[in-house]
């Protein structure tokens, strides 16, 4: 299926956002450019790092690993959404894909990041599609350490063989050369078995663990979302301004969403 790279630095209207969200989950593009921070965003053999999302909110946790040291060597920013979340449907009360991709610009403009949409619940098939869109490119992906957990579970592929073929052509250099930075993530222990599953990427090089900040490290959407619907102000502090007053303006999360 064919993709189009072509998205320019302006302004996105809402009919464009429909078209190229409809595109991508009518399964007609595996991935969509939405915005691109200026027209040569992307040099020859980018390395670029991705901060793959629900956005349902954006926290200040998600900038925190946008922003991280870690990721300063990459000459571009993506922020990625997917219209297939491997464990996630979108839920009534939650922001609808159009609201997270507005909220995304939000990030993405201030920060200089390009914005995509892509049709993969796996990192493994985001690497694919994302070397297959931009030859020549590395990829490095930045997430939590649940999300880490679940990157080195079975269940995600179809079992222990699948999963160990899979991780070999996202991690191999000569393939998809994807590497992962992953920041630990409130009470998840890093000692804990998932280190043990990913020892050889570590010791690879391939998987990096992080901090964020100590107070960022317990931001949660979630979080956002309850605090939002019992009616505690409290959550204005784990967004960016704009996106308060983003969600306040669509007056998002106000119902209970379960
Ligand atoms: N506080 C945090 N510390 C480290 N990583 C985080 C933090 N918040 C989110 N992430 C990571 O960012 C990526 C996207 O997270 P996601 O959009 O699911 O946010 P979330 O806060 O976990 O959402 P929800 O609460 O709705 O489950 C994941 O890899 C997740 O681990
Ligand atoms: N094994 C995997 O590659 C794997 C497992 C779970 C979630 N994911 C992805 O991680 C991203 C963030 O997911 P959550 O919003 O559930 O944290 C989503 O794109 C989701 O599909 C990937």
């Amino acid at each position: 299926m064919a993709s189009s790279l072509t998205a320019t630095a302006s302004s996105l209207s809402r009919t464009t956002a429909t078209a190229l969200l409809s595109k991508v989950q009518r399964g007609l593009s595996p991935l969509e450019l939405v915005y691109v921070p200026h027209d040569n965003w992307l040099p020859q053999r980018p390395r670029i790092s991705i901060l793959d999302a629900s956005f349902n909110p954006p926290t200040i946790a998600h900038l925190a690993l946008a922003t991280t040291p870690a990721s300063t060597a990459a000459d571009a920013r993506l922020f990625l959404l997917s219209v297939r979340n491997a464990d996630k449907v979108l839920k009534p009360g939650d922001a609808t894909h159009l609201q997270r991709l507005d909220m995304m610009l939000l990030l993405a403009r201030r920060h200089r990041a390009a914005v995509a949409l892509i049709d993969e619940p796996t990192f493994a098939g985001k690497a694919r599609v994302l070397c297959t869109a931009f030859p020549g490119a590395s990829v490095t992906f930045l997430l939590g350490f649940d999300t880490l957990e679940r990157v080195l579970a079975p269940r995600y592929y179809g079992g222990e063989a699948l999963m160990a073929a899979a991780l070999d052509t996202f991690f191999s250099p000569a393939q998809d050369n994807a590497r992962i930075v992953c920041a630990r993530r409130g009470a998840v222990s890093p000692e804990s078995q998932t280190l043990a599953r990913a020892e050889r990427f570590v010791a690879d090089g391939r998987i990096e663990l992080v901090d964020i900040g100590e107070a960022e490290q317990t931001y949660s959407s979630t979080a956002v979302r309850d605090a939002i619907a019992r009616g505690d102000d409290s959550w204005k502090q784990l967004v960016t301004p704009d996106i308060a007053e983003y969600i306040m303006g669509e007056k998002l999360y106000v119902a209970v969403n379960e």
